[in-house]
């Protein structure tokens, strides 16, 4: 399989692409299910619905690999932590003050469902795409933990100052069960799975190496002794002048980047030969026309000869046309 190749740092060419976000609202026959589906939570632990979802985008697009449709807070709601979407607005969940409110021997219970999808798509999709699982980095999930909600995300910043063994103590229980959800789907059937940091970039130096890169080595550890061969995506958003520590601590065998880290300097902060996942910016996806040609094919260029994997700097947004999907997908073929 392409994918697992470029994980195992091997130059594959025209490169594997895939988009995070890819199953999401710019697709008509995605509102489509979740308006049967009734709200965004009810879709996520519908196996069906779920499975459907994530077929959608690879059946009209012919991704090389497929992510698992959940979301990264399904985790903290199965530990018992309370979860809506408001309408238009995002996540919220009551603002986490004891950590023995939570229930980690609960959690398998309530996110069984995703399993369920996991083992349903690795029977339907082609043996050639690659399913991939994911949860939060303990970090970005306790971010939406503390705070309640998106939006920098104050509490957690203060408390990572003045009560720090209250984050170790929330971030402990959460990496442990991250393993266990992370390994539940890869018993389900997923080929690979990868960690979504998207809030790495909040945490200054110090704190970056105890809240993020600590946790995401322990899951890797961990995982890689329970299942040998497995590779880790890892995507520390905004890490900055932390993306190399990370890269060569963290135990991930791929580093997704954001799109305003750039490829050369990527590789100048990293050890040769560090696999990279991205980062075209999203707004070029949004704009299509010469300003997508002209980047994508600059990108192209900047990983001729390098194991990488294409994607975004960040998840697809609502407002991108079908069209634009194609064309840099089809961008990306032509590419011989
Ligand atoms: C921070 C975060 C979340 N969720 C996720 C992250 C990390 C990546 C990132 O930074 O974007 C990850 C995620 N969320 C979703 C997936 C599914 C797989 C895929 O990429 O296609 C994945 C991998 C579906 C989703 N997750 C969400 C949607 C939109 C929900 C809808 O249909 O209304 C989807 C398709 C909702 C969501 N979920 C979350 C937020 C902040 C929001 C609201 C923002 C928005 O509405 O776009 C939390």
């Amino acid at each position: 399989m392409k994918f697992r190749d470029v994980l195992g740092k091997k130059e594959v060419w025209p490169p594997p692409i895939w988009l995070m976000r890819q199953a999401g609202r710019y697709l008509p026959e995605y509102r489509a299910t979740r308006a049967k589906a009734g709200d965004f939570i009810s879709l996520c632990l519908n196996p069906v619905l779920a499975e459907e979802v994530t077929l959608q985008p690879i059946h009209k697009f012919g991704f090389d690999a497929a992510i698992l449709f959940s979301d990264i807070l399904i985790l903290p709601m199965a530990l018992g932590q309370g979860l809506r979407f408001a309408e238009g607005e995002g996540p919220r969940m009551p603002p986490l003050e004891d950590i023995g409110t939570l229930k980690p021997e609960q959690a398998a219970g309530v996110y069984a469902p995703v399993m369920e999808t996991v083992s349903r798509l690795r029977g339907s999709l082609p043996q050639e795409t690659a399913l991939i699982g994911f949860a939060g980095g303990p970090a970005t999930v306790a971010c939406y933990m503390l705070d309640g909600q998106g939006g920098g995300f104050p509490r957690t910043r203060r408390l990572a100052y003045e009560q720090p063994d209250f984050v170790r103590q929330v971030l402990k229980v959460l990496t442990e069960a991250t393993i266990e959800y992370l390994s539940a789907q890869v018993k389900a059937g997923a080929d690979c799975v990868m960690l979504f940091e998207s809030w790495a970039g909040i945490f200054p130096p110090a704190q970056f190496r105890e809240f993020v890169i600590s946790p995401n080595r322990r899951i890797c550890e961990i995982l890689k002794e329970r299942h040998k061969g497995l590779k880790i995506i890892g995507f520390p958003r905004l890490a900055g002048l932390m993306l190399g520590e990370y890269a060569r601590e963290a135990g991930v065998d791929a580093v997704g980047l954001d799109s305003v880290t750039g490829l050369p300097e990527a590789r100048a902060a990293c050890t040769a030969g560090t696999v990279f996942q991205g980062n075209l910016d999203p707004l070029l996806l949004k704009l299509g026309g010469r300003a997508m040609d002209e980047a994508v094919k600059r990108m192209l260029d900047e990983v001729r000869g390098h194991p990488h994997i294409l994607n975004l700097g960040h998840g697809i947004t609502p407002d991108v046309p079908e069209a634009h999907v194609a064309r840099l997908v089809e961008l990306v073929r032509q590419s011989g």
